[in-house]
């Protein structure tokens, strides 16, 4: 095993995330995975998809310029700074975009002169993302160019453009139906990882939809490993099946399906992780010693149908679940 420890080059991610004081709040999830941690209980990630179904990995997908230009942009935001003490999450939200602005008959582009259109009252421009920053915008429209073609169209449009059905036609019984229904606000969540800092194994929400994408940021190179553990795991089975995934900064993990549903994923709390060296030869098992760097990611999900509405009888009862979301 070899050792790639000892770079002190957090580059950006450094500069950017200044703050000592970024341990987390009591009882916070990431306590919690800390305090669980067992020492020297860590097995040999991977850097290729696990067969999980649903679980769709491109550890390379963002450009180095895209993962500069968000590190930049959350550090000019000031979501981490050193006024907030322990602050290592942030919540975006995107308005949702109303069925009936659709465009009318009489504003239907004038031939060859798009910007003479006049547009509709409310009506949600092909380019807005819901009152989101620009930068947010900036990645949502490079993942969805990039995963052109990478992914199958179903889920690209899972990921993206969520079919909207009209309010009559709408059953909102449990977010597996999601694919069918009315997805329309968007939820992002940023995590800063120290090294040492961990996420407890969760399933995320019901509340919100299928199709989540994780977009891993930090110094070249360096990731945390994610855990993947079956939900129900078979009684009979002698012994757990847990994946393990090294996340590379400019990675993006997708999770669909059983994998967003079935299977929960965490980080496990510590400075470092082994990962194999070459997932591409059968017949070498030898892995590096990787030292964590600060980590940033950026999780984007819609919000499940009613989820975005208080009071609404399926968001209450679709609310209740694991602590991380
Ligand atoms: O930081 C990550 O990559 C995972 C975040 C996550 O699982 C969540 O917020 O639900
Ligand atoms: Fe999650």
């Amino acid at each position: 095993m070899s050792d790639q420890s000892g770079s002190d080059g957090d580059g950006d991610t450094d500069s950017l995330f200044s703050s000592s004081s970024l341990s987390s709040a009591p009882g916070s999830p990431r306590d919690v995975a800390a305090q669980t941690a067992e020492e020297g209980s860590f097995r040999i990630a991977s850097r290729r998809a696990p067969a999980v179904p649903g679980l769709l990995f491109f550890p390379d997908l963002l450009s180095a310029s895209l993962c500069s230009d968000v590190v930049s942009s959350v550090a000019d935001c000031g979501y981490f700074t050193d006024e907030v003490v322990g602050r290592n999450q942030a919540m975006l939200f995107a308005r949702a975009r109303p069925s009936e602005c659709r465009p009318r008959r009489d504003t239907i582009d004038p031939p060859g002169d798009r910007s003479k259109r006049r547009k509709v009252e409310g009506e949600a421009d092909e380019a807005d993302h819901g009152g989101l920053p620009a930068w947010v915008t900036r990645l949502i429209a490079e993942l969805e160019r990039k995963l052109d073609g990478l992914v199958d169209d179903e889920l690209h449009r899972l990921l993206f453009a969520p079919r909207l059905r009209p309010p009559a036609e709408r059953t909102s019984t449990h977010a597996k139906t999601d694919a069918e229904t009315a997805l329309r606000s968007r939820q992002l969540i940023l995590n800063l990882y120290r090294p040492g800092e961990g996420l407890s194994s969760h399933v995320d929400l019901m509340r919100f939809g299928d199709g989540i994408m994780l977009a891993s940021f930090g110094a070249p190179q360096r990731g945390v490993v994610m855990e993947f553990t079956r939900v129900a795991q078979d009684q009979h089975a002698e012994q757990t099946i847990v994946h393990s995934l090294f996340l590379p900064s400019g990675s993006l993990l997708i999770l669909s399906g059983e994998a967003r549903y079935d299977w929960k994923h965490g980080i496990p709390a510590r400075r470092f992780d082994l990962v194999r060296d070459d997932d591409d030869d059968d017949d070498d098992d030898s892995a590096v010693r990787l030292e964590r760097g600060t980590r940033l990611s950026v999780t984007i999900r819609w919000m499940g149908e009613g989820g975005d509405v208080v009071g609404h009888e399926d968001a209450d009862s679709l609310a209740s679940g694991p602590v991380p979301g």
